[in-house]
């Protein structure tokens, strides 16, 4: 038992808002940080006391809700045990072999209590009384005085059972099936009358009805015996009261029970008026059952159909169990589903089949009165008994004992209706407990992943989030070590710009004599294979880190080892740095390439200092980056380089198994006008040919030519090896999974419905790097890392930035600064942040262009100030839960550039007409042309004729001056935006 109290379980017991329960237990000085944190019982006290109520206070009205709750449980537990649910399905048939033997243990039974002295009927007083039991068991003094007083004694063999519950209603000791907890109660049946012949394989079949006998009164419970559970009823049966006079209770295995569905089923379904129907009238024919031989009694049916008791026949109607078949069969149809001439509204019937006995016997069939049992018992009770015996409302029952499951496999971003499918609770439950948590959610409403997780563990289901690979394809095994093989590595060139990396990537693949004597054309596909003494390792072909991050961004790590190329001449630069930022962040180890060594002002010693700074330490320094001095343009060390980047891939042991069907991914893809989408693949594990069928992304095809990166056909492609391919129906995306699989059209269903998946997360718009969800993770405990990008206008602010946030205070919370630069932000930048989970803070600088366009699409959270320590207190406050308005961009209006004028020393005036919104003086201004972002700006000048104006309206002409950007042409737009504070919730 877990000694632990969440927080919004105090508020649900108190009343009080999750926030007030919190801010509560900080005033008691309990740690407590959101709704779902869990504080010790101790604390819990505290804060019950501090509600003015002690803790004994508190056990007391706990105890006697708890006994309320008992009472009515076992009100409806005895209710329902009187009178056992309508419609569950017929038992099954057993086969011969089981059924002879059922026949023998029967016959011994009836031996058995024919030795036994008859059994009195059930005393009348045991009748169940119309108030509450007070308790489990009950106290000796509740008992009604005819509670036969050896009750907490276990009767003796031949003794009735309190209550006269028949045997054929309780599992037989000998079957093992009643649990250690009550003592077994061998009782022998009250009266047998003669149907019993024909009653009794009903009842061994495990028939609920076969627990009474016909025309007998339905057993009532006496106060203090413990009840039959329904089967939807988890948990532990309540142990017998130990003072209590009662019967100790005789627990039926679940499994005993008829079952119709899961166990939840059983329970009943919420109250709600049933429609009128007409009543049945007594003698007339048919009533609900039909005719003779109607209801869904088996073909050829006893007269009486189902239900269809005979007037004044108190059981469900004899003519349920009546086979149609010879006597003893047991291939008969299960009595109770669909004979012919089955009138409609004909009440399932009992087991079918049984050894045939005569039909109706004990005149409870035939034609007639068609009023149930259920029927006559409503009349009977009273409109509270009947509420009862309909037992608690669905929504009354907790949502913990209506989950049967004990593990979900769930998709990220499932919705509250699809996860209340799967764990078997009806929507408005998970609703209802979402609330109690603290959390406002619909059916409809997508559910972060922590929520789910939250939910999972209290409830007790393990979650599995499973890939969206594992939901189309299954989960896979994985492969037999002897079925691995040796592959090659996968290379990837990053460094900074001009440091020769392209020069770098054509001088290696000129390297390999291989590809240079099979005389092909090389042709750029994004990825190409050299071999060096007798080794393969794969280039990715895109030099610079775009690639590698695009890919990352998709969740994709094809790269091996990493190669940063650095100019010896030139030394660390910004795009050097974000690369050893990239590899980092990927975990991918690196090598690096200092170039340029023939140059006159080359210093690799310098190069190899500057990296130190960034914790990328050479060998030769003392630290393990391996490290070559190599020049692209005379070939000098790339020999060596590549001996390295080998040693590193023997390092890390890589495999695949090449004898199974392909998957790797996608490393590039464009549509050709002659043929169609082509897209270079990268085999990641088993062998691509020539023919198969694969997904990629939302595309799929089948391939109907594969080329080698010299423009040679090939039939198939083993692990590490780059292709490009054609035959699929749509351009995927780089970084996007293939898979080979077995058939087109399964194929094309998972393309689809990746594609559907695809929209509906678009729709879903869930943004995960935001400042706000990190808070909400650190709330929750999840997290304890923020990682931020930096970019500012001077490296002094960047650096000031950097020490002021690496110092801040933040317990159990740590800023990891992953990247740091000066200038605008770029696509780079927010690719890094997207890849590695970031948010950028922008000091005194804007996205450009093409980031923010990236920023758009990733949604990544970028964050700019003027003032350097509002940067750090908006963080500080973030990471400590309580952030600061927040500041967005918004687009105010567009004027379309009309006319250009030359203005002496003043430059360029343009002349526009406002088409959107409107044009204010002190906005920013985006140059857009074509579409395109072209340059930012801000405004020196907005006139209407000659007059400076503040703003200029929708429909209006003016002037505008720029400050910077002046080769503007006509037809471009002008976009103005202004930053305005967004109110947080
Ligand atoms: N002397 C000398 N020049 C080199 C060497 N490697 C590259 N260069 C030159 O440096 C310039 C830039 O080389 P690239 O290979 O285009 O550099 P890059 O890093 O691919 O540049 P971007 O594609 O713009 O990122 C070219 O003029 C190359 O000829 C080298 O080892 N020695």
């Amino acid at each position: 038992m877990s000694n632990k109290v969440r927080v919004y379980e105090l508020a649900k017991e108190s009343g009080l808002h999750n926030k007030e329960v919190l801010r509560r237990l900080t005033d008691l000085g309990v740690d407590a940080r959101s709704h779902s944190s869990s504080i010790s019982d101790g604390d819990a006290a505290k804060f019950r006391e501090s509600l003015g109520k002690t803790e004994a206070e508190r056990r007391a009205e706990e105890e006697a809700r708890r006994q309320r709750e008992q009472a009515e449980l076992e009100r409806y537990r005895s209710i329902q045990a009187a009178a056992p649910p309508e419609g569950k399905k017929a038992a099954k048939v057993l086969p011969p072999h089981l059924r002879k033997q059922q026949e023998e243990q029967e016959a011994a039974r009836r031996a058995a209590q024919a030795v036994r002295p008859s059994a009195p009927e059930a005393p009348a007083a045991a009748e169940q009384p119309s108030t509450p039991q007070p308790t489990v068991g009950g106290s000796a003094a509740d008992q009604p005085a005819s509670t036969p007083p050896a009750a907490d004694q276990p009767p003796a063999a031949g003794e009735p059972a309190a209550g006269g519950q028949p045997a054929a209603g309780q599992q037989p000791a000998a079957e093992g099936s009643t649990p250690p907890e009550g003592p077994a109660t061998p009782a022998s049946p009250p009266q047998a009358p003669a149907a019993d012949a024909g009653r009794a394989p009903q009842a061994a079949a495990g028939g609920d009805a076969g627990r009474r006998m016909p025309g007998a009164p339905p057993p009532r419970l006496k106060p203090g015996e413990a009840p039959l559970r329904p089967p939807s009823q988890r948990g532990p049966v309540p142990p017998p009261s130990v003072t209590g006079g009662g019967v100790a209770p005789v627990r039926r295995s679940e499994s005993s029970l008829p079952q119709e569905g899961s166990g939840r089923r059983s329970i009943p379904p919420p109250l709600r008026k049933a429609p009128a129907r007409p009543q049945p009238q007594p003698g007339a024919p048919a009533g609900r059952g039909g005719p003779a031989g109607a209801g869904r009694g088996g073909p050829g049916g006893a007269p009486g159909g189902n239900r269809g008791g005979a007037p004044g026949g108190a059981n469900r109607g004899g003519g349920r169990g009546a086979p149609s078949g010879p006597p003893g069969s047991p291939y008969r149809q299960p009595v109770g589903r669909g004979g012919p001439g089955g009138g409609p509204g004909g009440g399932p019937g009992g087991p079918g089949g049984g050894r045939g006995g005569p039909s109706g016997p004990g005149g409870t069939g035939g034609p007639g009165s068609g009023k149930t049992r259920r029927k006559k018992k409503k009349e009977k009770q009273s409109p509270a008994e009947q509420e009862l015996a309909r037992g608690p409302r669905r929504r009354d029952v907790p949502i913990e004992d209506m989950i049967s499951v004990e593990r979900v496999e769930v998709l990220s971003g499932i919705t509250v209706g699809e996860l209340a499918d799967k764990l078997g609770v009806p929507g408005a439950a998970l609703v209802k407990k979402l609330f109690e948590m603290g959390e406002m959610a619909t059916v409809q409403q997508t559910l972060p992943d922590d929520t789910v997780e939250i939910i999972g563990a209290d409830l007790g289901v393990e979650i599995y989030f499973m890939s969206e690979e594992e939901l189309e394809f299954g989960i896979e095994t994985a492969d037999d070590p002897e079925n691995l093989e040796g592959r090659p590595p996968v290379i990837t060139v990053m460094g900074h710009v001009d440091h020769g990396k392209t020069l770098l990537l054509d001088a290696i693949r000129n390297t390999d004599v291989v590809s240079g004597e099979a005389g092909g054309i090389t042709q750029h596909i994004g990825a190409y294979q050299i071999s060096k003494d007798g080794r393969l390792i794969t280039f990715i072909d895109t030099p610079g880190h775009e690639a590698f991050t695009a890919m990352r961004a998709r969740g994709a790590q094809v790269t091996d080892v990493t190669i940063l190329v650095v100019a010896a001449n030139d030394g660390v630069m910004p795009q050097t740095r974000e690369a050893i930022a990239h590899a980092k962040a990927a975990e991918v180890p690196m090598v690096v390439a200092i170039n340029k060594v023939d140059l006159e002002g080359a210093d690799p010693i310098r190069v190899k200092t500057q990296l130190t700074e960034h914790d990328v330490v050479a060998e030769d320094f003392g630290g393990e980056v391996p490290m070559v001095e190599v020049s692209a343009k005379t070939g000098q060390g790339l020999d060596e380089l590549l001996e390295v980047v080998l040693l590193q891939a023997d390092l890390l042991e890589l495999q695949a198994n090449p004898d199974k069907d392909a998957r790797g991914r996608v490393v590039e893809a464009h549509l050709d006008k002659g043929r169609g989408p082509v897209a270079t693949v990268l085999v990641q594990n088993g062998t691509l040919r020539r023919g198969d069928i694969l997904v990629a992304g939302t595309a799929d095809g089948k391939i109907r030519a594969m080329f080698d990166e010299n423009g040679n056909q090939v039939d198939e492609a083993l692990p590490a090896r780059p292709v490009q391919i054609i035959g699929l129906n749509d351009v995927p995306e780089a970084g996007d999974e293939f898979r080979v699989v077995d058939a087109e059209r399964f194929a094309r269903d998972v393309a689809e419905r990746r594609s559907a998946r695809e929209r509906r997360k678009e729709l879903a718009d869930r943004r995960p790097s935001t400042l706000e969800e990190f808070t909400s993770a650190v709330q929750a405990g999840d997290k304890a890392t923020l990682n931020v990008i930096i970019k500012a206008d001077v490296s002094g602010s960047a650096e000031a930035l950097e020490d002021a946030l690496l110092k801040l205070e933040l317990d159990e919370v740590q800023v990891r600064v992953i990247q740091k630069g000066v200038g605008a932000i770029t696509q780079g930048d927010v690719r890094l942040a997207e890849a590695s989970d970031a948010i950028i803070v922008a000091f005194n600088v804007r996205p450009g262009p093409n980031a923010r366009d990236e920023i758009d699409r990733s949604g990544v959270d970028v964050r700019t100030y003027r003032i350097i320590y509002e940067a750090i207190e908006d963080i500080e406050r973030a990471v400590k839960g309580l952030l600061a308005p927040e500041f967005r961009e918004q687009i105010i209006g567009e004027a379309e550039v009309r006319e250009i004028f030359k203005v002496p020393r003043a430059g360029f005036v343009f002349g526009c007409m406002v088409t959107r919104g409107e044009i204010q003086r002190d906005a920013g201004v985006r140059v857009i042309r074509e579409g395109v972002v072209i340059a930012e700006d801000r405004m020196t000048s907005l006139r209407r004729f000659k007059d400076d104006v503040r703003e200029v309206r929708e429909g209006f002409e003016c002037g505008i001056g720029l400050e910077k950007f002046q080769d503007v042409k006509e037809g471009d737009v002008f976009e103005a935006y202004v930053t305005v504070e967004v109110a947080r919730d």
